[in-house]
């Protein structure tokens, strides 16, 4: 029988920290050494084998170099990262081989399969345009996954050597067109009443096509971390970005 997986979670208290606290001490193959809120409790972790972070776009790269430093795999679902924040983490894992860190814009398995199946299908359209709906209390816009899903799209269209998605627009309140991303619009709603969803919209001449997705609840992302959990220590590359080698996609 395998070990019990030791498990910290950084920001417990919070929407999505408090629901992998409660998955965390459900599942049988995990235990949970502590849930943390804030930096100057980070200690109570040491021991445990990965911890989860869902905390601020503003914070997690320092959690990340507290990880790294004391060698305790990280499995992060926290949003913001860019690719100057990458690359110091790269850096920072070269120096302690053995640590592992997996980030994902989206526990969603069906959100996972919805950036797929996004980009399948960007190299048959001419036109892509992306819409995040959120909750109101979300930091960061656009979100990871809108963003995610615009890279996975813009190298779906540079390999099919598309053109700029056309827009006649010549005369624009500013933001009306969103934001562009790898040379996708991104429109971010946020809707009292709402959690997570995404519609990918794609056109062709005569036809469109509409890939959404929706997270009703946030027990939904659940299966996705303790997926995570339970795989990072073993994953091949130091630095892995998305659920997708996980699940063989
Ligand atoms: N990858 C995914 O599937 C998902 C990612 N997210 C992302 O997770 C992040 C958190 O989202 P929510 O839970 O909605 O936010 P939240 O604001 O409800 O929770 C964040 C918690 O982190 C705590 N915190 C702040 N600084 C900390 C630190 N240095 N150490 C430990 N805890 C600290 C806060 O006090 C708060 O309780 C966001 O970036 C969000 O976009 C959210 C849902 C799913
Ligand atoms: O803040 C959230 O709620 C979410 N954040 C992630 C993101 O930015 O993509 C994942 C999901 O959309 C929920």
């Amino acid at each position: 029988m395998k070990p019990v997986i030791k498990v910290g979670v950084f920001g417990a208290l919070g929407r999505m920290g408090s629901e992998v606290v409660r998955a965390v001490e459900a599942a049988s193959d995990t235990e949970l050494v502590a849930g943390v809120d804030g930096p100057e409790e980070r200690g109570k972790v040491l021991g445990a084998d990965v911890v989860v972070d869902f905390t601020h776009p503003d914070v997690v790269m320092d959690n990340l170099r507290w990880l790294v430093a004391n060698g305790i795999h990280a499995v992060v679902g926290t949003s913001g990262f860019d690719e100057a924040k990458l690359a110091e983490l790269r850096g920072l894992l070269a120096e302690n081989p053995g640590t592992r860190v997996l980030i994902a814009p989206n526990f969603g398995i069906a959100a996972v399969l919805m950036m797929n199946f996004a980009a399948k299908a960007a190299p048959y359209f001419e036109s892509a345009e992306i819409i995040e709906l959120h909750h109101p209390n979300k930091a960061d816009a656009p979100s990871g996954t809108a963003h995610r899903t615009a890279e996975l799209i813009g190298e779906a269209r540079a390999g099919a050597g598309l053109a700029a998605p056309p827009d006649a627009t010549t005369s624009e309140i500013p933001g009306a067109r969103g934001a562009e991303v790898e040379g996708v619009r991104v429109h971010a709603l946020r809707i009292t009443g709402m959690i997570a969803h995404q519609e990918v919209v794609f056109g062709t001449h005569g036809e469109t096509l509409t890939i959404r997705h929706d997270s009703m609840n946030r027990e939904s992302f659940m299966p996705g971390v303790l997926l995570g959990v339970r795989e990072v220590a073993g994953l091949p590359e130091p630095l892995t970005i998305g659920l997708e080698p996980i699940l063989g996609l």
